[in-house]
């Protein structure tokens, strides 16, 4: 299944608003994010019951008590002893308290799980049984345990959900909103929480899509409505055509794009991009696949050893062994395999990196150098034009030349963010207005200096 346009779409056009049905924030942002808007505030209320959900006021919390059976999950996560609830358990949670409580038309969302290709009993009977298979199903017992503990912590008449504890229909469940829910983020490309969105919840994925999916919330969020989605066109789209998003971030290489699509989604990506990427490829360098391979692994260790050093706050230390990826990525482009797209993919990956890296280490110049590089390689790439990554990069490169006093690129750069954010965003999201701010100014101080130059040049003052 899949959603398909049923008249044409130009760049900019909102495809789909549509409400969650069932959503949770995560527990990190738990303090400071509203519950059902997702609104960002340092002072919201708590549940006085279980002391754990917040909202930002009575609207917000009568819809979590109604819509996202907050009246049941309160119980369950009042009487935990352990509060560290796995955020997708209470999304199954609140989905089935929903579902069964409601019309003849949620019972479907329920059977849509019944049927679910991923179901646990499925890949029971799978001959080619791996390691994967296996982790990956132990990983499922534990969150059924969990989500089965969780229901019954709830009070929630047990009569009434019993029977759908048979046949692995829990672990379906969870398998479906694996699959199908959407991880929410704001515009700054922080993640909230995950929802599950039932029409949106069709569009397949593609690595070179026609639309990207953006949320409200974080700053940008309606009180009483509960967190939306909202689908934008980024490629003009003919009628009959699907719909498509990336599932994951379009700057990525062929290879890193494979192994996460297999391991969160279980299946190989034969779109049109991971065609081209991949028989380039592997034709040019069969030859040295086993040199190619090695060099792979090298960059990617390089980088989990980096972003360890990261969760430890050892911020240097996660530098040194990210720049010792950007060397070996190098090398690969410049002698062992020049032109090949999938070291070209990974170093656009690393020069991102290496750019936050530079500005938690407030090295700023450098930071704008690897951000040139990171927009040079870019440049002819397709998949760029109006991904919100990017537009983000260009945001951050054009503030960094504005605080370092080159005026012509902070100008060049936050115009190129404004046009790409102006279709993706409404024009109240925090990053529009944010941009639009920061132009404003850097646009001020360069007229001035242009002005000055003129008069000066005007005047005869010669100034080179
Ligand atoms: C969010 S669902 C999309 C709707 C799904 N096609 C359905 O019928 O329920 C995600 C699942 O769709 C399938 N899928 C999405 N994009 C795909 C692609 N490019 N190639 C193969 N399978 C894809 C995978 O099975 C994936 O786990």
């Amino acid at each position: 299944m899949g959603l398909f346009a049923t008249k044409p779409y130009e760049v900019g056009n909102s495809i789909l608003v549509e409400e969650a049905y069932s959503w949770v924030t995560f527990r990190d942002n738990g303090p400071n994010i509203c519950h059902t808007c997702f609104k960002f505030s340092k002072s919201l209320k708590k549940c006085s019951q279980c002391k754990f959900a917040r909202y930002c006021g009575l609207d917000c919390q009568k819809k979590a008590w109604k819509e996202n059976s907050h009246r049941w999950e309160c119980k369950a996560i009042a009487s935990s002893v352990e509060a560290k609830i796995p955020s997708i358990v209470r999304l199954a949670a609140l989905f089935l308290f929903r579902a069964l409580n409601s019309n003849d038309k949620d019972i479907r969302l329920v059977d849509r799980c019944r049927s679910f290709p991923y179901s646990y009993s499925n890949m029971d009977s799978r001959s080619d049984e791996n390691d994967v298979d296996v982790l990956s199903r132990q990983r499922v017992d534990c969150l059924v345990e969990d989500l089965l503990r969780f229901i019954r912590l709830s009070h929630y008449p047990q009569h009434e959900v019993s029977e759908l504890f048979e046949d692995n229909f829990v672990a379906s469940l969870i398998r479906m909103l694996e699959m199908n829910a959407h991880t929410i983020y704001d515009s700054e490309l922080n993640t909230l929480g995950v929802g599950f969105f039932p029409k949106a919840s069709f569009m397949n994925h593609d690595c070179r899509p026609n639309c990207v999916a953006l949320f409200t919330g974080g700053f940008h969020s309606v009180s009483g409505k509960p967190i939306s989605i909202h689908i934008r066109c980024i490629r003009p789209i003919e009628a009959g055509e699907e719909i498509v998003i990336s599932y994951l971030d379009v700057c990525l290489s062929w290879m890193d794009r494979l192994e996460w699509l297999k391991e969160h989604y279980q299946f190989e990506c034969c779109c049109s991009r991971c065609k081209e990427e991949s028989s380039l490829t592997i034709q040019q360098y069969s030859e040295k696949l086993v040199d190619w391979k090695s060099d792979w692994k090298f960059m990617n260790r390089m980088i989990v050893l980096s972003e360890r050093e990261e969760r430890a706050s050892n911020m240097l230390r996660s530098f040194e062994y990210m720049n010792e990826a950007w060397d070996k990525c190098c090398l690969c482009i410049q002698t062992l395999y020049p032109n090949s797209p999938i070291f070209h993919w990974k170093q656009i990956q690393i020069a991102s990196r290496l750019s936050y890296l530079c500005i938690v280490l407030k090295k700023y110049s450098q930071a704008t150098e690897y951000l040139e590089l990171y927009m040079k390689l870019i440049r002819d790439k397709p998949e760029w034009n109006y991904f919100p990554t990017v537009a983000l990069e260009m945001l951050k490169l054009g503030k960094l030349y504005a605080y370092l006093g080159n005026l012509a690129s902070a100008k060049k750069y936050l115009e190129k963010a404004k046009r790409i954010y102006a279709n993706l965003v409404v024009k109240e999201d925090p990053i529009y207005q944010n941009c639009e701010k920061a132009l404003y100014k850097v646009s001020i101080e360069y007229d001035w200096i242009v002005q000055q130059a003129e008069n000066d040049v005007d005047g005869q003052l010669g100034i080179a």
